[in-house]
C-alpha cells in the first residue's frame, strides 16, 4: 500500500497481513503512518496504490465491508453531553444488530448509564466506546491508540477486556507508540517506521521468546505470586518478582488466581524497538 499526501510519502510500498483470531500491536513512533494506514483498512482514505483486503474486501470500494467490523479511537468522539444511554442506544439503532441491554449488562455500564459522556473518566470513555463497537457484532475490531491517554490501572483493565473479547473470536488490530503499553495482549506485531513496515512477526518470536527471558513483574498479592510462579522461578526483588519464562503463560497463570498485575517489564522489547527503528521509545515523549 501506499499512500501520498501532495508531494509527501505517507506510506511507501507496506505490506502485512493480519492473522484472523489474533490480536496485532500496530507499532510506530508519532508520524510512523499509523493513522494513516488504519483511515485506509477503515475505508476513509483511499491509497494511491496497493491490494488492500479488509475481510477480503477492499475498504474502498465495499463500504458494506464496515457491517463487519469496528472502529475505535484515542478517545470517544460523541457529543459530551449524551449519557452512556443515549450513546448506546443510538450506536445500536445504526447497525440494528445487538439489544444495547445486553452491551450494557456484560459491561457492567448499568450505575453509569445515567451519566453524561463528559462525566466519565478516561478510562471509563474507553470502555464504553468499545462496548459501543460490539453492538455492530464485528469480527474484526481496529483501534487506534485507544490506550494512549488512560492510566495504567485503566490501561490494564481496557486490555483484559480486548483479551475476553478476542477469546470470543474477534480478531484486534490495535495502533500505540508504545511497544509496552501492548506487550501483556497482543499475539502478533507489526512495526512501522518513517511508512515503512520495519517488522511484522509472532509477538512471542519478536521479542526472543525462544529464549529463556527475565520478566519484572508488579502485582497487587506478591505473596500469592511467588507461590504461584514457582514453576517460573520466581524471586523477590524489591517490590518486584522477577520470573524466566514466557509473557503470555506468565500472565495467564497470573490471570486465572484473578491477581492485579500492575506492571509487567522485560528490557528487551524496549531494545527490539530501538534496534527496529533506530529510536528510543522515550523519544516519543
Ligand atoms: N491529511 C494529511 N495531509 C498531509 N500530511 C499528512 C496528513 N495526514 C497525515 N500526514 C502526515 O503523514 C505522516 C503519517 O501520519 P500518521 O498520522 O499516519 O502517523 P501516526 O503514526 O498515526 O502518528 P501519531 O502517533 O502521531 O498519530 C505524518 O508525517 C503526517 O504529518
Amino acid at each position: 500500500m501506499t499512500k501520498r499526501f501532495g508531494k509527501y510519502v505517507a506510506l511507501n510500498g507496506i505490506s502485512f497481513s493480519v492473522e484472523k483470531g489474533s490480536i496485532t500491536g500496530f507499532i510506530g513512533p508519532n508520524g510512523s503512518g499509523k493513522t494513516t494506514t488504519i483511515k485506509v483498512l477503515s475505508g476513509l482514505l483511499k491509497a494511491d496504490a496497493g491490494d488492500i483486503k479488509v475481510l477480503g474486501m477492499n475498504p474502498w470500494d465495499n463500504p458494506e465491508v464496515r457491517s463487519r467490523m469496528s472502529v475505535i479511537f484515542d478517545k470517544l468522539y460523541f457529543p459530551q453531553l449524551n449519557t452512556v444511554e443515549d450513546y448506546l442506544y443510538d450506536t445500536a439503532s445504526l447497525f440494528d444488530k445487538l439489544d444495547p441491554e445486553n452491551v450494557i449488562q456484560e459491561f457492567e455500564l448499568c450505575k453509569f448509564r445515567k451519566k453524561k459522556l463528559s462525566e466519565l473518566s478516561a478510562g471509563y470513555k474507553q470502555k464504553v466506546q468499545l462496548a459501543s463497537a460490539m453492538l455492530n457484532d464485528p469480527e474484526l475490531i481496529i483501534a487506534d491508540e485507544p490506550t494512549a491517554n488512560l492510566d495504567p490501572n485503566a490501561r490494564n483493565e481496557f486490555n483484559s477486556l480486548i483479551t475476553k473479547l478476542n477469546r470470543r473470536g474477534i480478531t484486534f488490530f490495535i495502533s500505540s507508540h508504545i511497544l509496552s503499553e501492548l506487550e501483556r495482549v497482543i499475539t502478533h506485531v507489526v512495526m512501522i517506521n518513517k511508512g515503512k513496515i520495519v517488522a511484522s512477526s509472532l509477538m512471542n518470536t519478536f521479542i526472543g521468546e525462544d529464549s529463556e527471558n527475565k520478566l519484572l513483574i508488579l502485582v497487587d498479592n506478591p505473596q500469592e505470586a511467588l507461590k504461584l510462579l514457582s514453576s517460573f522461578n520466581a524471586k523477590a526483588v524489591g517490590a518486584y518478582i522477577e520470573v524466566i519464562g514466557g509473557i503470555r503463560e506468565v500472565v495467564d497463570v497470573l490471570d486465572k488466581a484473578k491477581l492485579k498485575i500492575i506492571m509487567i517489564r522485560r528490557s528487551s522489547l524496549d531494545d527490539a524497538f530501538l534496534e527496529k527503528t533506530g529510536r528510543n521509545v522515550q523519544d516519543n515523549f
